[in-house]
């Protein structure tokens, strides 16, 4: 087992919080942002690196190496645990799938969660989704667990057989991911708050709920989902979405207006990043390591 396993912290986090709260964080700044709100764990968007770090549609376009790049940046500087979705693991052969594993841990992360789309796939509240047979899924499930270097490493499995296929047949896919080893399931665009609690029954492990803004879910609150037997709530780009409207607010500011004095108030100020990103004591630590050079 990994000296630090950020797998384990994520599972205590599960433990002690319930449910819990997993904050999208989109970037490294936003990390550092998210564990000072007081959250406990973080994750990064397959949507969002898709549409955040590459300006692209989440339709299975980005790669491994794409997510790999944010995880590093993000994990380089803020130590709270990371669930990363892995969209549909990206290969279809159990090589690909070992792989994406092994990277990801070695990259920091704590969790991963991989689906049962097609490789072709869509975001999960979007009409016109496609699903792999039960087996493939399972067999996916299967390849993950066994890749495993650190076995606190957290294998979430997500359906989205609910909108393909129903209650049962999503539950039935659940139940057999969790057979594979599977530690915690992810039922997506559930519509229904007594969904959760059958997935919850039926599995008998930690069940995330997606409450994603704009989709088919609605927005439930922590305690109508605790309530509903759910183990950790998932928020994965309210941030993302309030930071590109704040930024197209101030670039059709400045262009409307020829001067930013209009917006400046909604600005994070100088100061406000410097602490966030702990800059002065950056600062302090070169000023002390070349402060002998100087006085020579
Ligand atoms: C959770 C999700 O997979 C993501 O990539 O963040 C998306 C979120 C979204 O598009 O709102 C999904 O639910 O498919
Ligand atoms: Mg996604």
């Amino acid at each position: 087992m990994a000296l630090h396993s950020a797998g384990a912290a994520f599972r205590q986090a599960v433990q002690e919080e319930s449910p819990l709260q997993v904050i999208g964080a989109i970037n490294a700044n936003h990390a550092l942002l998210a564990k000072r709100a007081g959250f406990r764990a973080i994750y990064l968007s397959g949507g969002g690196v898709a549409a955040g770090s590459l300006g692209l549609p989440d339709l299975g376009i980005s790669n491994l190496d794409d997510v790999l790049t944010d995880v590093r940046r993000i994990t380089d500087v803020c130590d709270l645990p990371l669930l990363v979705d892995v969209d549909t693991g990206f290969g279809a052969s159990a090589f690909n799938v070992a792989r994406t594993v092994k990277s990801m841990i070695k990259f920091g992360a704590a969790a991963m969660h991989i689906e049962d789309q097609v490789g072709a796939k869509r975001c999960g509240h979007r009409p016109g989704k496609e699903i792999v047979s039960k087996q493939e899924m399972v067999d996916r499930i299967k390849a993950a667990v066994d890749a495993r270097t650190d076995e606190n490493f957290v294998i979430m499995a997500r359906t989205d057989a609910l909108a393909v296929e129903g209650l049962e047949a999503a539950v039935e896919r659940a139940v057999a991911c969790v057979e594979a080893g599977a530690d915690m399931i992810f039922p997506e665009a559930i519509t229904d708050l007594g969904m959760y609690k059958q997935f919850a029954n039926a599995v008998k492990v930690p069940i995330l709920a997606n409450i994603t803004e704009f989709g088919s879910t609605p927005l439930f609150t922590v305690d109508e989902l605790k309530g509903a037997d759910v183990g950790l709530v998932l928020y994965p780009l309210s941030a993302f979405r309030a930071m590109n409207k704040a930024a197209e607010n101030v670039y059709q500011a400045i262009r409307r207006d020829g001067t930013q004095k209009n917006v400046v108030d909604t600005m994070q100020t100088r100061m406000e990043l410097y602490d966030r990103i702990d800059y002065h004591s950056y600062e302090q630590r070169l000023d002390a390591l070349f402060a002998q050079q100087k006085n020579k």
